[in-house]
């Protein structure tokens, strides 16, 4: 008997550049998905499904066996990512920088910092090695406000062109980690299914081999 296959994508930015290296790899969605309201899709393989959630769920859901495999970003796996992952392959899309950022031209205040974003444990992580005090404020986007409106002194976000900094009077400070998106495999699926999902991983790193 063949097993099934749960594949998490995260929806958005990430989703629209994963369809076409699952296509190489033999998977299609049936469904055309930005007219459907489903969040689980059948495939052109018929042992295989997709759900597409959001990209901080895509861990916990391959961690505890929902899904077999998932696609999701590597600042994601850094904030949100637990112990029972494999992460077999960069899928070398959606690349950007985490980096902290602050008011153009300013310098940070010499002691204790409040920094804002929602990556909080990177953060937390990040000024702790760094021998900085730092109280991290939580928000869930629009980061670049917060220095602007004195919330912070710094915020650590994405950057891609720098865009946003630029717009907001803020400039790029100190690269955390140059970041991609993955795929996660679950490590029991991993043993009881690998002959399912070796193949997968082998076709996904060709279309990937192809785009370098
Ligand atoms: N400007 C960017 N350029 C390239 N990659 C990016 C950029 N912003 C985010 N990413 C990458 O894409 C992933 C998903 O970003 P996206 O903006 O689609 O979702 P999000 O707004 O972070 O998540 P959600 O809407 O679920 O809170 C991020 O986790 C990161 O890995
Ligand atoms: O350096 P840039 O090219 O300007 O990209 C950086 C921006 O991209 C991301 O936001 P996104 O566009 O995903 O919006 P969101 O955070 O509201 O989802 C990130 O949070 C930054 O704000």
């Amino acid at each position: 008997m063949t097993d099934s296959i749960t594949i998490a994508l995260s929806k958005g930015r990430i989703l629209e550049e994963t369809l076409p290296l699952l296509a190489e790899a033999g998977i299609e969605l049936i469904d055309d998905i930005k007219k459907s309201r489903k969040l689980v899709f059948s495939t052109t393989d018929p042992n295989v499904r997709v759900l597409v959630i959001r990209a901080t769920d895509v861990p916990t859901y391959v961690q505890y066996g929902g899904a077999d495999l998932g696609v999701t970003g590597k600042d994601v796996l850094m904030e949100h990512g637990g112990d029972g992952l494999y992460e077999p392959l960069d899928l070398n899309i959606s690349r950007c920088r985490l980096m902290t950022a602050g008011p153009k031209g300013k310098t940070p205040p010499a002691g204790r910092i409040r920094v804002a974003t929602k990556f909080v444990d990177i953060a937390r992580r990040y000024y702790a090695a760094q021998g900085r005090q730092a109280d991290i404020i939580k928000l869930y986007g629009a980061m670049e406000l917060a220095p602007i409106l004195g919330l912070a002194d710094e915020i650590v976000d994405i950057v891609d062109t720098g865009n946003t900094l630029k717009a907001n009077g803020l400039e790029a400070r100190e690269l955390i980690d140059n970041i991609s998106t993955r795929l996660v495999v679950n490590r029991a699926s991993m043993k009881m299914k690998h002959q399912q999902i070796n193949p997968i991983i082998e076709k996904m790193a060709a279309a990937v081999d192809k785009r370098r």
